[in-house]
């Protein structure tokens, strides 16, 4: 995993009283994106580089430089040159012989370096055009930092330069993971600016996840017995397909039982079991996914309140006032798994204010920092295109799910595979943080087309995950 900060200011800052000057951070953002040029396209190619009036234009007229002469580099400075590092930098451009170019015109590489992290109000008209034509253009698209058109708190403006990879200089910034700008983000990758990242970032709570974090559970011993697994044990309600694809995806995910806790009996596959009370060995709850109001207050208070085993809330358990209740005990392992619209119920109940699930969207890291602040104890897990998940003083962002997962009975198999591990007696955040991994990376793999993915094949795609 790899830290990432709200803002990378005070860090460049810290550089320029301690370590090395502007100058020499700028060559290294300009010698990052170099190389990842060299490294994608052969010399010769054409790049245009479209450089704004302020330190991210200096990024992109420093970059012209390094690759003039071996590959075609047009630039094109729309704005001029406002303040001094781009002017010095344009001076050692101007020297080598690069020469701006008024036309705009298709190129194999384009580079956006017009805002970076300096953008700072809505884009006017030249703007908008400039990145119209740029967003129309076939080449390989380069951002330079973050994308213009996205700003520093991630917000995505009416239009914005459409990367397929955003190179971004020095650390990972929370901007670049708020769902609705995930689209002109692309592929993101980090500069070093001249040092050892550790030492450039110092500390962070936050964290962006990565393939390779993700652990499976493990089976490293022989002399065990389906006890030594746990037992999942899975409220079904009203749509009992929520709960057999939960209960599936548990058993797929290593759990020794799996039962189905229902009122009335109903079909279930031969490798869940059902009962109508928790059975006595049962090692973790997961309760919502379909479930209605298909249970008794008096039956929840004593199965899933008064139990205290480790619980997964999901679906609708977020917008029931008595089962949200579980989340004031401090002794419990909970995790919470909403999706936006089901986050805008549950503060409702928690807090009474009342937000837009377009609201939550804009703020998705705030909002769960204000969840955590209340509820430090609890994992919260707010699903989406990026999804967050926190507990204690941690953040985690985990960006590699995809829109295979958009359709119904996803959010049931990830419900499935974070109790299957609470019932294998990982702690929440591990069971939110390795459930979640292996939810996205799993859609990843399935081959099909990437509109035809069921839950079902999802499961059989967490099957494969270890011979990966
Ligand atoms: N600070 C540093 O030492 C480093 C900065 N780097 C680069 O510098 C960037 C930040 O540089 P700046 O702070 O100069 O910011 P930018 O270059 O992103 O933009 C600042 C300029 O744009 C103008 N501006 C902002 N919004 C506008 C709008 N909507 N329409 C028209 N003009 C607008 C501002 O008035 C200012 O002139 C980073 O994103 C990164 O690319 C990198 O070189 C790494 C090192
Ligand atoms: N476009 C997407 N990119 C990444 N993940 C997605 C995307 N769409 C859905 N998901 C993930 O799929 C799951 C869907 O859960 P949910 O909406 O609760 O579905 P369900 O209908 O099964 O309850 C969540 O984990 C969510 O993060």
């Amino acid at each position: 995993m790899q830290k990432v900060f709200k803002s990378c200011d005070k860090l460049d800052q810290k550089c320029y009283e301690s370590y090395i000057t502007e100058d020499i951070l700028m060559e290294h953002a300009a010698m990052g994106m170099e190389k990842y040029i060299r490294t994608h396209f052969a010399p010769g190619n054409s790049v245009l580089i479209v450089a704004g009036p302020g330190n991210n234009g200096a990024d992109g007229i420093t970059l012209a430089r390094l690759l003039y002469h071996d590959y075609e580099v047009k630039l094109h400075l729309p704005y001029g040159i406002k303040s001094l590092m781009p002017k010095l930098q344009l001076k050692r451009a101007n020297a080598l012989g690069i020469e701006e170019t008024e036309e705009l015109e298709d190129a194999d590489v384009i580079v956006d370096a017009l805002f970076g992290a300096g953008l700072n109000r809505l884009l006017d008209d030249l703007s908008i055009q400039l990145i119209h034509k740029m967003n129309s253009f076939k080449g390989h698209k380069i951002a330079c930092d973050i994308p213009t058109g996205v700003a520093e708190d991630g917000t995505l403006m009416p239009l914005a330069f459409n990367a397929d990879t955003t190179l971004t200089m020095g650390a990972y910034k929370e901007a670049l993971y708020l769902d609705e700008s995930k689209d002109v983000i692309g592929k993101v990758e980090r500069i070093n600016l001249g040092m050892s990242s550790q030492l450039y970032e110092g500390e962070s709570d936050t964290f962006v996840l990565e393939p390779e974090d993700m652990k499976l559970p493990t089976r490293d011993k022989e002399a065990t017995h389906k006890g030594t697994f746990g037992h999942a044990a899975i409220f079904t309600g009203e749509k009992e397909g929520a709960g057999i694809i939960a209960g599936t995806a548990a058993t797929r995910f290593g759990a020794g039982l799996t039962t189905l806790v229902i009122h009335e009996k109903i079909m279930a596959p031969p490798y869940l079991m059902h009962a109508t009370t928790v059975p006595d060995n049962a090692s973790a709850l997961a309760i919502g996914m379909g479930l209605g109001g298909h249970f008794e207050e008096e039956f929840l208070q004593k199965y899933v309140i008064n139990s205290h085993l480790p619980i997964v809330l999901d679906a609708d358990a977020l917008s029931s006032m008595l089962l949200l209740s579980i989340i004031e005990q401090r002794d419990r392992e909970i995790v919470l798994t909403p999706h936006p619209k089901e986050f805008v119920l549950l503060w409702m109940i928690l807090t009474g204010e009342v937000l837009k699930v377009s609201e939550v969207q804009a703020k998705r890291f705030e909002m769960v920092r204000m969840f955590n602040h209340k509820y430090p104890h609890v994992t919260l897990l707010l699903k989406g295109a990026n999804t967050l998940i926190m507990q204690e003083e941690n953040l985690y962002i985990n960006p590699l799910g995809c829109t295979k997962l958009s359709k119904g009975g996803s959010g049931d198999v990830l419900s499935g595979l974070i109790v299957s591990l609470l019932a294998q007696g990982y702690p929440a955040i591990d069971a939110a943080i390795h459930g979640s991994l292996a939810l996205a990376i799993a859609a990843q793999n399935y081959q099909g087309a990437s509109y035809a993915m069921l839950a079902t094949d999802l499961i059989d795609e967490v099957a494969k995950l270890e011979l990966c």
